[in-house]
């Protein structure tokens, strides 16, 4: 993985093919333990401007058992929030750190980041998209069907930040990837070209309004809420727009017998989801939660070069 040496990890469009498998495939290696590479006396800084339990504890915990450590660098406890400039921020905290994760609404402000600081950048979510949350929700995948070959994802809900990395890692990972979403709510016409051009045509890349279209057959069925973090006061008007988008026992009945359900978490049982199938033997949720921890392990590893 020597290639990913000191890269930013801005979108998941900054990965090759390769680079996707690659890391999947060390993920696995230190989920099973036949690699235990170290990052000793290396510091993560996470500076998150939004809510966060997985991202923040799993990023934490792989830093620690790399044997790194962590800074918890919010907005509310640093300058940040007190409107001090990205640009100068992003030159202090190079002398201190060894890599940060940042999460935030602009997507420019961690390109601006990067810019700025010379130590490795990894885009935590921000409005645009959650490339890290991609690297667990692809093994899990893989996990759950031996190989990414030959299988569709779909995608049912808002056409946000989690959908827009999907796209694009499903594009590099060779997976066909089915986005439905109510009308007005389609991903980013600029993302889905990317994830187009990525998928060099060994996948399928469609976009649609009709939910049971994207799911026939399919080996995964995945959603998210169906309103993110910072946009909490569309909420409730969008819920009549997104129930025919909800994955419940009826669609999912539409999929291939052994399709796995995902969710990114946290999710709003009743919304986008159903409790049943939440809990169903189908869920492989909770894997996909855990499995935060395995990939990002891989990544730091990987950019801090210790594997
Ligand atoms: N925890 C991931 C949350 C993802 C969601 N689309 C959001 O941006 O709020
Ligand atoms: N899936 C995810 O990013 O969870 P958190 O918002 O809790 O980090």
């Amino acid at each position: 993985m020597d290639s990913l040496k000191g890269r930013n990890l801005l979108s998941m469009a900054d990965l090759t093919s390769t680079e996707l498998h690659g890391l999947l495939a060390l993920a696995a290696q230190l989920k099973d333990g036949t690699k235990r590479p170290k990052c000793l006396n290396k510091v993560l800084g996470l500076v998150f401007s939004k809510a966060s339990t997985r991202t923040r504890v799993s990023f934490s915990v792989a830093m620690y058992q790399l044997g790194g450590q962590v800074l918890d660098l919010n907005a509310g406890v640093t300058q940040i929030g007190r409107g001090e400039p990205t640009a100068d921020t992003a030159r202090v905290l190079d002398r201190y750190l060894d890599i940060v994760a940042i999460r935030t609404f602009a997507q420019s402000e961690i390109e601006e980041f990067a810019e700025y600081a010379s130590i490795p950048v990894i885009n935590a979510l921000t409005d645009l998209e959650h490339p890290c949350q991609i690297l667990a929700d692809l093994l899990t995948l893989k996990e759950a069907f031996g190989t990414l070959e030959n299988l569709t994802m779909s995608y049912l809900g808002d056409g946000n930040n989690v959908a827009h990395s999907l796209m694009l890692g499903c594009a590099l990972a060779g997976v066909h990837i089915r986005v439905a979403t109510p009308d007005g709510y389609a991903p980013n016409p600029t993302v889905v070209k990317q994830a187009i051009e990525l998928s060099q045509g060994r996948s399928e890349v469609i976009i649609t309004t009709d939910p049971k279209a994207a799911v026939e057959a399919s080996h995964a069925l995945y959603t998210d809420v169906w309103a993110s973090m910072g946009e909490e006061a569309e909420a409730e008007s969008r819920i009549p727009k997104f129930q025919p988008y909800q994955i419940n026992q009826a669609m999912l009945d539409l999929a291939n017998e052994q399709a796995i359900v995902l969710h990114c978490l946290p999710a709003h049982r009743g919304e986008e989801i159903t409790h049943d199938v939440m809990e169903s033997s189908q869920s492989r949720i909770w894997d996909q939660a855990e499995n935060r921890l395995h990939a990002q392990k891989a990544l730091l590893a990987a950019i801090l070069s210790a594997a």
